[in-house]
Parts: structure tokens; sequence; C-alpha cells
């Protein structure tokens, strides 16, 4: 019988790059919080990819900036020691753009991880030319060896098309340590449900959004309780939730006009709970105003940071 690998690996890349979406495709289910504006990312959400012969165990974090304010600062040092932790690191460089000093300041953090392999990988292929492409991947290792760091390997892929990807999978796979699987086959993520909740009317009530909004937005999920009296094949989940703003402008952005903005994301985000859970959901959705919870420790750590 050949050898099972399995262990750690962590995407990293300007934000944008398409590293949840990549970890959704790798999964087959979505899991990771994905949209179209920058810096969503929060949680170190875990996807897990079984195969034959081996387990993936895909650690999503947030891109590395420069901190701004103490959320800030907090997300560098967990992404940093999340790299430390890892198996592999993935660095994901979108094809439709060129590489940056954004990108070239990440290498050279990830050049200090020496000894770990590190994966280039040019995402969203589908939106380049074959010529572009090449002239992309030359980019890449030149980038790498400008900076010291030896690509274990530089696989192009469109997580949106599903190219590349089962071959990226199996490449990670054998790059990991051998080892037992850490999880039961069947298991997707070991995130509890409630942070997955929480992620998806993150991701419903940002679409559309075109301001700082993103940074000021945090989502807890209070309760989720079976409704009392209902019968077996008829039951309801109650999901309480809060959506926390930092100002009162902002309120009313996420609630719109009459609530009808409040409204879309409640329908949008429950059909996908649904699904999530397998079962009928009420949701209720209250938008409250912490003022400035991203400078304030005692708030950061009541909503969860
Ligand atoms: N065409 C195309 N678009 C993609 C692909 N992968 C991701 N995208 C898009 O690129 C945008 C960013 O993707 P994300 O997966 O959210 O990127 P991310 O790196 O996780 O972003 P942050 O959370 O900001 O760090 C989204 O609008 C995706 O739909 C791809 O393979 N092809």
């Amino acid at each position: 019988m050949s050898e099972f690998h399995s262990g750690f690996v962590s995407f990293v890349g300007r934000p944008n790059a398409g590293k949840s979406t990549l970890t959704n495709a790798l999964v087959g289910e979505k899991v990771a919080i994905t949209s179209s504006r920058p810096q969503t990312t929060r949680h170190a959400v875990r996807g897990l990819v079984h195969r034959p012969d081996g387990q993936l165990i895909l650690v999503d974090t947030p891109g590395l900036h420069r901190p701004r304010t103490l959320l800030g600062e907090r997300l560098n040092d967990l992404v940093r020691s999340t790299w430390s932790e890892v198996d592999i690191v993935g660095m994901c460089f979108p094809s439709d753009q060129r590489i940056g000093p954004g990108d070239r300041y990440l290498i050279g953090e990830l050049a200090a991880l020496r000894s770990k392999p590190m994966f280039a990988i040019a995402t969203k292929t589908d939106l380049v030319s074959p010529e572009r492409l090449a002239q992309h991947l030359q980019s890449i290792a030149t980038a790498g060896q400008e900076a010291g760091v030896e690509w274990t390997e530089i696989v192009p892929v469109s997580a949106v098309k599903g190219e590349q990807v089962e071959l990226l999978a199996e490449l990670l796979v054998r790059a990991l340590p051998e080892g037992p699987a850490f999880y039961p086959e069947g298991q997707l993520t070991d995130e509890p449900e409630e942070t997955l909740v929480a992620e998806i009317i993150r991701e419903a009530a940002l679409e559309g959004v075109h301001d700082e909004l993103p940074h000021s937005l945090a989502v807890v999920v209070e309760e989720m309780v079976p409704r009392e009296g209902r019968s077996e094949n008829k039951p309801l989940l109650d999901v309480r939730v809060n959506v926390y703003v930092e100002r009162d402008s902002q309120k009313g952005i996420i609630i719109g006009k009459k609530g009808a903005r409040l409204h879309e994301i409640g329908v949008t985000s429950r059909g996908q709970i649904e699904r999530l859970l397998g079962t009928p959901v009420y949701l209720d959705l209250h938008v409250k105003v912490a003022k400035d919870w991203q400078r304030d420790p005692k708030q950061l750590r009541k909503l969860g940071f």
C-alpha cells in the first residue's frame, strides 16, 4: 500500500487573490467567506480535503497588510502564527495582476520560513491569455529567486472553472508529511456552526457595499435553539444574530430604506443557512452600533477577536 500523507496548508496572498474561492473549490463545498470586496476573511476557517492518498487541512487566513488599528495588528499576528504552524504555505498570485511591492513584501516574509514546502499558485487563470499566463509564471519564478524562496511547485489554477484544482490537491498531498488522517472522512470543516452561520450573514451584508464597511462589520450569533413544541418532521431552528457596526450612519446602510436591505440580507443568508444546517430556520437579525469596536480591546474580546 502506498503511504498516506496529512497536514496543514495555508494560502496567503494579497487581498482578493482568490484564496477563499480556491479553498472552496478544493473542499468542494462552500465553507470560507468570499466576496468581491478585499479583506473580508477574518477567521482561520479550516476546510478538509479527503483523498485516498491523504488529507489536506486548509487554514484560510486573512491577508497580511500594514496594520492601522489594533484589529489590524491582531490579524497580522494571527497570520504569522498560522504560517509558522502549517506544513505548507501556498502563495496565491492572481494572474490578472502583475506582481507588485505587496507580493514582494509577502515573499520576503515567506523567505523566513525557509525549511517549509512553499507553493506558488497562479490563480484566476481563466481571466488571461496563455501568453500572459506564461509571462506571469515566469515572473513568479523570478520573484521567488530574488527573495531566496525556492518554490516547491508553481501551479496555475482556475478555482471558478475548476481547472487544475485536482492537480493542485494531488501535489499538495504529496508534499505533506506522512501521517494518519486527523479528521474523520465526510467532515468538511471543524469550525463551529455558529462561525459558519456568522460568516454567511457577514458575506450577505457586505454584498454590494462600496465603502469602509467591511472592516466595521462584525456578526455574532447569540443563540441557535430548536423552536419548542414543533413536531419532529416540522422542526424550526431559531437563530438570533447581532450585526455590529461602528457608527449610526453604517447602521442606516445595513438596514436600508424601510428595512429593505436588512430584509434582503435575511432572505439571502437564511436560504444558505438552511442548506448548511439542513433544517428550516427562523432568522432574527438585529443591527447594533458598537462605537469604534476595532480600537477597543474590551469590545474586540467580546466580538471574538
Ligand atoms: N474569474 C475568476 N475569478 C476568481 C477566481 N478565484 C476567485 N475569483 C474572484 O476573485 C474575487 C476574490 O476572491 P476571494 O476568494 O474572495 O479572494 P481572497 O484572496 O480570499 O480575498 P480576501 O478575503 O480579501 O483575502 C472574488 O470576486 C472571486 O469570485 C477564479 O479562478 N476565476
